[in-house]
């Protein structure tokens, strides 16, 4: 059996639907996991149905009835995301100190900044997972902190060092993951299919998850936090230990998913990704946004890079470490 406080740690979402927690298991079995289960195959429920029948992953994702597929990308979309005056503190380190920051609808935005900066800190204020100390968050206008439940039901989150239930398989997280977010079991098998051959997991579904490699871990988890096509996506370094093919996919998805009208926020340190892909970028520093708006008007005449180790301090230089050259034998 599985203990009551695992769901309770998690069941932060409750689902209007008939499935729940319990289903999970029958539809999922895993012997060597739970050993009241008899089965430790994926069931033939799942691998035998025909889920590319024009309810693919893409479109799974993109199924959002209020998007508007011309949307105006010029800038006047409507704000998705709206952070005022955001600050927190953990005892004398202030991690975030008065961010202001608006991402609008079908936005790729980044946010790039230096170790510490308070990138994770302030992911964690917008999707509900870390309170802030002052400052008001909205998504789509519900405020998360006064109507968390609302709230983030229009997010899906990958958060920093993932925190996964990772005695399931793949397939029971993803299952699990989306159940919680009420969808129906069909619509989840069928959404499983779909975001495993995305993400090139089809061959890992039925092993746990404590097993993966570090790559694996991090697709799995990108997978649950779009299982449910939310309309906003935060990502604290999606692509941080994943191949460069799966990232590609990955991108490819995202884009495609921006180009509907979902916005993505993700932090991450790789600056060529971020000028790539995003349109808008923010450089936290100390806390602090020192510059945010278009990507080609952050960076100017140089590259992201240039100006992110500008408005970080410039590089410092290795001087010291002529000890390191003098080796051991
Ligand atoms: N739970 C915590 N307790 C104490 N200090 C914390 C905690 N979380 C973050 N901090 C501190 O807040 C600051 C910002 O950390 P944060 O993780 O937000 O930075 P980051 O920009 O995400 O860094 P990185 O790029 O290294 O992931 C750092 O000085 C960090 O030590």
């Amino acid at each position: 059996m599985v203990p009551e406080a695992d769901w309770t740690l998690v069941n932060n979402e409750p689902t209007d639907s008939a499935d729940s927690a319990t289903e999970v298991f029958r539809a999922y079995p895993e012997a060597d996991v739970f050993p009241d289960a008899t089965t430790a195959e994926l069931p033939t429920e799942l691998s035998e149905t025909n889920v590319f029948d024009g309810d693919d992953f893409e479109t799974a994702l993109l199924d959002q009835s209020t998007r508007d597929d011309d949307l105006d990308r010029t800038g006047t979309s409507p704000v998705v995301l709206s952070i005022r005056d955001l600050s927190r503190s953990f005892g004398d380190t202030v991690a975030v100190d008065g961010i202001d920051l608006e991402v609008r609808e079908g936005s790729f935005y980044g946010i790039v900044g230096p170790n510490g900066a308070g990138k994770t800190t302030t992911l964690s204020m917008i999707t509900g997972l870390l309170r802030p100390d002052s400052g008001h968050i909205t998504v789509h206008g519900i405020d998360v902190w006064e109507n968390p439940d609302k709230a983030k039901r229009a997010i899906g989150v990958l958060p920093d060092r993932l925190r996964l239930f990772d005695r399931l398989t793949g397939a029971q997280l993803l299952y699990y993951s989306g159940v919680l977010r009420g969808l129906d079991g069909a619509t989840v098998r069928s959404r499983v299919k779909d975001l495993a051959a995305a993400f090139g997991l089809e061959d890992a579904l039925n092993r746990l998850v404590t097993d993966y490699s570090a790559g694996m871990t991090k697709k799995v988890a990108l997978a649950c936090a779009m299982i449910h096509s939310p309309r906003l996506l935060v990502l604290d370094e999606p692509f941080e230990s994943v191949d460069p093919v799966s990232a590609a996919n990955v991108i490819e998805i995202l884009q495609k998913y921006v180009a509907h009208g979902g916005t993505v926020v993700l932090s991450s340190h790789g600056m060529d990704l971020i000028q790539r892909v995003c349109d808008h970028v923010a450089i936290v520093v100390n806390g602090q946004v020192l510059a945010a708006g278009a990507v080609d008007d952050v960076r100017g005449s140089g590259t992201l890079e240039d100006r992110f180790v500008e408005l970080a301090g410039g590089r410092k230089a290795a001087e010291g470490m002529e000890w390191l050259h003098s080796f051991s034998d």
